[in-house]
């Protein structure tokens, strides 16, 4: 059998699930930005991706890496984020755009074959 819930809405306060209600509509407010600003900053870097492929230069920039990381962790520490989560964002955004810079020199080497 279930156990009884800890808590639920019947008897929690209206006061509270007001509070809630604001604050989750901040939480959607700041998630639609974030979407955006991922969106332009992948607009950014599919142009990367394709000056790259037409200059012959790699996909990945470990050396410009490295600086964002160092740059993003003391952002990180200055806004109290946890600059280890910043990292992790950062290197999971970063692997995504290098595998979007790696197609598109697959593709641009397809079309000079052809
Ligand atoms: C966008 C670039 O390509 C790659 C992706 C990066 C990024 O998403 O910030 C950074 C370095 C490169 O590994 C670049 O070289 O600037």
């Amino acid at each position: 059998m279930n156990p009884e819930p800890v808590s639920s809405t019947s008897r929690t306060p209206d006061p509270a699930l007001a509070e809630l209600e604001r604050l989750r509509g901040s939480i959607d407010n700041i998630d639609a930005a974030l979407i955006h600003m991922l969106a332009e900053r992948f607009r950014c870097t599919q142009e990367v991706g394709q000056l790259k492929a037409r200059a012959y230069l790699p996909p990945a920039d470990p050396s410009r890496e490295t600086r964002q990381i160092e740059r993003l962790r003391q952002l990180a520490r200055d806004a109290h984020l946890d600059p280890d989560f910043a990292e992790k964002f950062l290197a999971f955004v970063i692997h995504e755009v290098i595998r979007h810079h790696e197609a598109i020199a697959a593709n641009a080497r397809k079309a000079s074959e052809a």
